[in-house]
């Protein structure tokens, strides 16, 4: 089972479909801070599949522990970054920096070492904010430091 965080956002959404559609299993797990209920049901009717999704933050690590414990999640999409100009530094460090780090900490725990980071396009706004690049450099560091993991960038 894949595990998709922010699923039921833009890009999150788009990759769910794309892995349904692939034939794979898929859990999302989104906090709807600004994904919607209605990105996953647009998702099920066009792709004709059903699947779970829980409700809960990336930065919960207790959280994220209890969903590996209770599914067999072999892989990880993580989509649940945030952008724009809405958001403070402060705020969007804390999202996405503190959120990836968790993440990787948990599936660590777990053996799960396979990873997909969907962090936009390179002239986007993702590009633009250093705690993307601070993700970045965190995961290639991680990688470094054991050939368990296998990591790929996506847009
Ligand atoms: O801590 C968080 C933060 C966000 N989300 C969820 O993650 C998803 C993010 O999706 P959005 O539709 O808000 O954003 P996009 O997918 O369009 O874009 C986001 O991801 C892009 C990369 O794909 C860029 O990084 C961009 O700047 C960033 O806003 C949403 O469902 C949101 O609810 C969480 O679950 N937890």
């Amino acid at each position: 089972m894949i595990l998709v965080t922010g699923g039921a956002g833009t890009a999150g959404a788009r990759m769910v479909g794309e892995l349904l559609q692939a034939g794979h299993e898929v859990l999302v797990l989104d906090n709807f801070s600004t994904g919607s209920v209605k990105a996953l049901q647009a998702v099920a009717a066009a792709t004709g599949r059903d699947f779970d999704c829980v409700k809960g933050d990336v930065r919960d690590g207790a959280f994220l522990q209890r969903v590996f414990r209770e599914n067999s999640v072999t892989s990880v999409v993580h989509c649940a970054f945030v952008g724009g100009s809405g958001l403070s530094p402060l705020e969007r460090y804390e999202n996405n920096l503190a959120g990836t780090l968790i993440l990787l900490q948990v599936m660590d725990e777990f053996g799960v070492k396979r990873l997909t980071l969907t962090l936009g396009d390179a002239d986007g706004a993702g590009a633009a904010d250093g705690s993307v690049a601070a993700v970045q450099r965190m995961v290639v560091d991680v990688c470094a430091a054991d050939s368990g993991w296998v990591v790929t960038f996506s847009h």
